[in-house]
């Protein structure tokens, strides 16, 4: 397909517009990045851990399967998390509403400030660093619901009429799975429970649901490049719809969709703090044919003030102003982890 002119900003824009067979030139990835690994090739004992949050008679046990999940994969499933499963199928359910209901001319009156990162809305160039970078096969809508003083609302979609209530309710719960699992991955580490919290200070949450249309060309596209997520921690859900892989052993390994779990993502602050003992998690999105797919990715992060420093001695990495990391970050784009590379000692 000939894209001349204005380039398209959103993936919907093009699948909508055109029933074609190829994609445009700004989403083929470079050989080396293109996937190879289709879902179907995972080898049994490759498949992400599944932590019960309260199938543990022994809390040493727990630690014990926390710990393991933290540095042989940097993510994990939480099963028995607490947060109430109709809630999970609820904010799926409005987010498809939202990007498969909605005519593009009303999702258009959220759009984000395309100018300015990370800002609210519905846009597609989350990670995009310059106007060369191949583009992600993603749409997406960000939410700014934590402190609740960033809550408006009235910036979200006003249709299903029960969106704005289903993302606070979420929002609230994600927080507390949040502080439940820092919790448990501080008692891990030796530290009191509150340790990683006290270190975060006041949290920062943001809810992005990301949809990637049905891609004719999955075999040269990726929904989202390789990156790990700058803040503390990541709770993702995903439909049934695989398309999330994780690097583990220099290998990527699809994560089969576990629709009742919550995946928990580490992210660059958790191995800051920890002193690289917990590695942050490397992933990225593919692309098929066939089906779109739908993530809600609920980030928790500190203040842009707040200094991050490795809470062991001899220190491996290099404290960290959070607002210079994440500038650095966008200006950079993700290109796999070399941020956080950046800052080893
Ligand atoms: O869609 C997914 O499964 C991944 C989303 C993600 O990694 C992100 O938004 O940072
Ligand atoms: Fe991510």
């Amino acid at each position: 397909m000939e894209v001349s002119g204005d380039q398209p900003i959103l993936v919907q824009s093009i699948t909508q517009k055109h029933t074609n067979s190829v994609v445009p030139p700004q989403y083929i990835q470079p050989p080396e990045n293109r996937p190879t690994n289709p879902p179907t090739q995972n080898p049994s004992n490759h498949n992400i851990p599944t932590i019960d949050l309260t199938g543990h008679t022994n809390p040493n046990h727990l630690l014990d399967d926390i710990t393991r999940a933290c540095k042989d994969w940097a993510a994990f499933h939480v099963i028995n998390h607490g947060v109430p499963v109709l809630l999970l199928d609820e904010i799926r359910k409005v987010g498809s509403s939202f990007f498969k209901d909605l005519p593009m001319e009303e999702r258009l009156k959220y759009a984000c400030d395309s100018s300015a990162p990370a800002s609210e809305g519905y846009g597609s160039r989350m990670l995009v660093a310059s106007d060369d970078a191949v583009l992600d096969w993603r749409d997406y809508f960000d939410h700014h619901t934590l402190p609740v003083c960033r809550r408006d609302p009235s910036r979200w979609p006003h249709s299903p009429s029960n969106y704005r209530e289903v993302v606070g309710e979420y929002s609230d719960q994600m927080k507390l799975l949040a502080q439940k699992v820092l919790g448990l991955i501080s008692t891990s580490l030796g530290l009191s429970s509150s340790f990683i919290e006290d270190a975060m200070g006041e949290l920062y949450q943001n809810i992005t649901i990301s949809y990637y249309p049905a891609c004719p060309q999955p075999e040269l596209t990726l929904g989202l490049q390789s990156h790990s997520d700058f803040g503390f921690i990541t709770l993702l859900i995903q439909d049934n719809v695989a398309g999330l892989q994780v690097i583990k052993d220099g290998e990527w390994v699809t994560v089969d969709p576990v629709s009742d779990a919550v995946l928990v993502i580490l992210g660059d602050q958790t191995e800051i703090i920890t002193n690289g003992i917990y590695k942050s998690c490397q992933h990225r999105a593919i692309t098929n044919a066939n089906k779109p797919r739908l993530s809600v990715a609920t980030f928790h992060d500190p203040a842009k003030t707040t200094t991050v420093t490795p809470a062991f001695k001899p220190p491996r990495y290099h404290q960290v102003l959070y607002g210079d990391y994440v500038s650095s970050w966008y200006t950079k784009g993700p290109n796999g982890k070399r941020n956080i590379d950046a800052l080893l000692i």
